[in-house]
This record gives C-alpha cells, sequence and structure tokens, in this order.
C-alpha cells in the first residue's frame, strides 16, 4: 500500500496531562479511515499535530511525503470542529473565498461552488445568506468550502455531530464522492455507526491510545456474537445455556429483564434456544445478533465511545483542595 498518512509514536502532553500517548498509524492513498474515540480521547489534538497547527511533543509525521502539514496545506482540505462561515456572505462567495485561501481563482471558485451546490441539492440555497440557511445546508456549505480546490487529502473533524439522519446521510454520499474522485479521507466521529458504513479502515483511540487499527470486519472479529434474551428468566439460568459464556443484564423491571448473552467464538445460538425451551424458561424474545463496532470498541478498550473521556482544568476551588 502506497501510505499517504503516517504516524510514527506520537504523543502530546498540554502541560502535565498526556492526551496522546505513543500513536502510530496509517492511512492508504484513496482511502476513507475513521478515526474512533469518545469525546476527550485525543482525536483533535492529532489532527491538529496531522496538519501542522500544533506541534507533537514526540515522534513523526509523515503526510503526502512531507513531515510538516504546513508545508503541503494548499493539498489538504480541513473541516474543524469549530464550524462557522461569515453570516452575511452567500454559499458561493463562501465556498470561493475557502477556495482563494488554497490558491483558487475566484471565478474558478465560483464556478466549482455552483456546481457543487447543484450537487448537493442546495442550488435554491445559492444567492441566500449563510445565517438563512439551515445546519445541515451550513455544514454541507462548510464541507465544499474545504474541498473546492480539489485536495489530495481531506481531514475532517466530528463533520456528523449536530446533523439530523437526513443531512448525516447526505454528508457520507459526499464523503463516499471525495473518495470515489481519488482523495484520501480521514475523519473523526464518537459515532461508531458511521465508521461502520463508510470506512475501509478504522483506528480506534480511546485515552490519548490506540486500542486497534484495521478493517471495519477485523474490529468486529475481535468480539463476540451475543443473544438478546428478554423475559421473566433469571441471569443464571442463561449463564447456564449451552455456548454462554458471560451474562449482562440490559434492564430488569419486576424481574422481566431484557438480558444480553455472549456467545463462545464457535457457538452457533441454536443450541442455546433449544436448552432455554426444553428447561422452560419463559422466554419471550430471543435473538441471535453479531457484533457492532460499538460492541467491539467496548470490548477492546473496556470504554464506552459515547462517554466523554476530557480531562477538564480544574477550577480555582478543586485546585486548592
Ligand atoms: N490546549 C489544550 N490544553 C490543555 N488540555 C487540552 C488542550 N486541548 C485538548 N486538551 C485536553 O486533551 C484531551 C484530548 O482532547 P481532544 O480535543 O484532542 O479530544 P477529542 O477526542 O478530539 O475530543 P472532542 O471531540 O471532545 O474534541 C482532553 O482531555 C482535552 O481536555
Amino acid at each position: 500500500m502506497t501510505a499517504a498518512l503516517t504516524l510514527d509514536g506520537i504523543s502530546k502532553r498540554y502541560g502535565d496531562f498526556q492526551a496522546v500517548r505513543d500513536l502510530s498509524f496509517s492511512v492508504a492513498k484513496g482511502s476513507i479511515c475513521g478515526f474512533l474515540g469518545p469525546n476527550g480521547a485525543g482525536k483533535t489534538s492529532t489532527l491538529r499535530m496531522i496538519l501542522g497547527l500544533q506541534p507533537q511533543t514526540s515522534g513523526t509525521i509523515s503526510i503526502l511525503g512531507s513531515s510538516d502539514g504546513r508545508r503541503v496545506r494548499d493539498r489538504i482540505g480541513f473541516l474543524p470542529e469549530e464550524r462557522g462561515l461569515y453570516k452575511k456572505m452567500t454559499p458561493v462567495d463562501a465556498i470561493a473565498f475557502f477556495g482563494a485561501l488554497k490558491g483558487l481563482p475566484m471565478s474558478e471558485g465560483k464556478r466549482r461552488a455552483r456546481r457543487m451546490l447543484e450537487e448537493q441539492g442546495l442550488g435554491a440555497a445559492q444567492s441566500k445568506k449563510m445565517k438563512e440557511l439551515s445546519k445541515g445546508m451550513a455544514q454541507k456549505v462548510q464541507l465544499i468550502a474545504s474541498v473546492v480546490h480539489g485536495p489530495e487529502f481531506v481531514i475532517l473533524d466530528e463533520p456528523f455531530s449536530g446533523l439530523d439522519p437526513m443531512n448525516q446521510q447526505g454528508l457520507e454520499q459526499m464523503i463516499r464522492g471525495l473518495a470515489a474522485d481519488g482523495a484520501t479521507v480521514l475523519f473523526s466521529t464518537h459515532v461508531m455507526q458511521h465508521a461502520e458504513r463508510l470506512c475501509d479502515t478504522v483506528v480506534l483511540l480511546a485515552r490519548g491510545r490506540k486500542a486497534f487499527e484495521g478493517t471495519v470486519d477485523q474490529a468486529k472479529a475481535t468480539s463476540r456474537r451475543f443473544l438478546e434474551v428478554e423475559g421473566a428468566i433469571d441471569p443464571t439460568a442463561v449463564a447456564a445455556l449451552p455456548g454462554v459464556v458471560s451474562v449482562e443484564t440490559i434492564s430488569d423491571r419486576e424481574g422481566v429483564r431484557a438480558l444480553k448473552a455472549a456467545l463462545a467464538p464457535d457457538a452457533g445460538g441454536q443450541e442455546a434456544l433449544k436448552a432455554a425451551f426444553l428447561t422452560g424458561l419463559d422466554v419471550r424474545r430471543f435473538a441471535l445478533k453479531e457484533p457492532t463496532l460499538h460492541d467491539a470498541f467496548i470490548g477492546l478498550t473496556g470504554d464506552n465511545p459515547d462517554q466523554d473521556q476530557s480531562v477538564r482544568p480544574a477550577t480555582p476551588t478543586e485546585a486548592a483542595r
């Protein structure tokens, strides 16, 4: 594989706090890579180091053949986590302005902006002001602004946050389109479902450390298939079923429980179902489930991707304690 990006032993300290630890991974040219982890895991810090917006404490980075992202900035597109385009500009002017910052002539930027807005179903919004657009529309405009110059490498920080499912789908299509046109895409998210649908590879990050790098299928293969069982059943009775290695109680309403039972790698679930009926368990629902990327993340890191891991600076009173 030809790598468009390689990180080797990257660490980042903010004062006494180690936000990123000995992080190494590669992204193949032309692929879509998901950089996944809870809020505060160290994703934005890493993306900023890749872009050369802040220095690493140690380690080396190679992006598009350069050890400094700033030297290849015109070949990179970046959608930051904090968004905002000039409210009084029209989308066409805003997109062309961002293109011009990367060396694209204004007239060409406007031409491309009109075409790309049309392609994204935003033709009618072209002459409105940015402040008149919905959040979903504005986010699409901002993504277009970050890629209008035709970058080889696109870095998107939490591009799906704050979008409704419809707009999330539209954004997924845009990202697929960028890769289909030959760009390499690296995007961060704490929502595993997007990565599951989009990515060639994923890098899982928890508390500043890499927990996994590989394909989505490889990540899922680290986790077990499981059974969802519901009824007036004791968890110990489910734990005794053939093939079941552990049981977790998801909910318990006066003894009617929803249980999640992890299966041994070679267990199919049918044996457990048969045994459940033969022993007369009160099974009201029984389903065999494949692990999701979310399950794999929890299995690999012991952390829930939905939980914030940010370490906030101590308030003066906390610090005095
Ligand atoms: N400039 C800074 N000074 C001190 N601590 C920082 C700084 N920037 C980030 N941190 C801390 O480093 C940790 C990682 O933050 P980072 O923003 O990289 O995580 P993240 O995974 O991108 O999360 P989020 O999606 O919430 O931004 C957090 O605990 C954060 O509070």
